[in-house]
């Protein structure tokens, strides 16, 4: 499955790593995504160069890859922010170019920026993102997440009153307002401190049953250990594709390394 090569990385990925980009999606396993062949032009310039994915449900993908490699627009894409050129995304059985609107409650997204209104309190917060989504607020819903969240204590105060580490819980509360089955994480410990991305690790932990997890991370280490599954990126293309069992940590590292360079398409 080491699949399309970039430039002179294709060279150092064949035969070193296993699969295509299948991700060991075996036999009757439902798929989270099964996108194929996915382009996105930008003028001149293309982000992503044929793009295929398939992940099966439950799984938690890492996105490496060097700056422009393709990462934000491929997670744009899946977070229905934005429409491929050309090819087909389907995200939990359901065709993402079709019927958008049927998959937004089932997404949820979390990034660096935390995507939350700083005059709002924290509940107001999860009650306006809540309201979005069809039913309306869930107040009991939100009232176990600021729980969660541990910010219970600080439910009433404004959110510009929060340190990054807190608003960045209160973003993963927020993302998991609609009780999402594919959740997707932006660079989530970017500006975090140690202490705050162990917090940021524990809730992602607690919050994993059964959800299917897309992360971009600039951080090989950490996103090769909370990973099932890997994709490296490098010119829009897809560099490596692989289950985590079947790749060596060490052969990783080197594949990696190999893209940095080579991403800016
Ligand atoms: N809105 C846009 N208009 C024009 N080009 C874009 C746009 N968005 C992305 N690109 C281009 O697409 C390519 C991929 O960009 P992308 O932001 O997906 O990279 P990335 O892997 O997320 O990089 P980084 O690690 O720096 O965040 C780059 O060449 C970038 O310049």
């Amino acid at each position: 499955m080491a699949s399309a090569g970039a430039g002179t990385v294709s060279g150092a990925v064949a035969g070193a790593v296993p699969g295509a980009g299948a991700l060991g999606a075996s036999g009757g396993s439902e798929l989270a995504i099964d996108a194929r062949g996915l382009v996105k032009q930008f003028g001149s310039r293309r982000g992503l160069d044929g793009v295929d994915l398939q992940l099966p449900a439950g799984a938690f993908l890492s996105i490496f890859g060097p700056n422009g490699a393709g990462k934000t627009t491929l997670l744009r894409m899946l977070a229905l922010l934005s429409r491929p050129t050309r090819g087909s995304l389907t995200m939990l059985g359901v065709d993402a170019l079709e019927e958008p609107d049927a998959l937004r409650s089932r997404v949820g997204l979390i990034s660096h920026k935390s995507m939350l209104y700083g005059d709002l309190t924290a509940r107001e917060n999860l009650e306006f993102f809540s309201s979005l989504y069809p039913g309306g607020p869930d107040c009991a819903r939100i009232d176990e997440l600021l729980r969660l969240v541990e910010l219970d204590h600080r439910r009433n105060d404004p959110v510009r009153t929060f340190s990054r580490g807190m608003q960045q819980r209160l973003s993963i509360a927020r993302a998991l307002v609609n009780d999402p089955d594919l959740v997707l994480l932006d660079e989530p410990y970017s500006g975090l401190d140690p202490h705050a991305a162990e917090l940021f690790d524990q809730l992602i932990d607690r919050v994993r049953d059964g959800r299917t997890f897309v992360m971009v991370s600039h951080d090989l280490q950490k996103g090769y250990e909370m990973c099932t599954h890997a994709l490296i990126l490098a010119r829009g293309q897809v560099v490596v594709c692989a289950e985590r069992a079947q790749i060596d940590a060490a052969a990783f590292r080197d594949l990696y390394l190999a893209t940095v360079g080579v991403g800016v398409a």
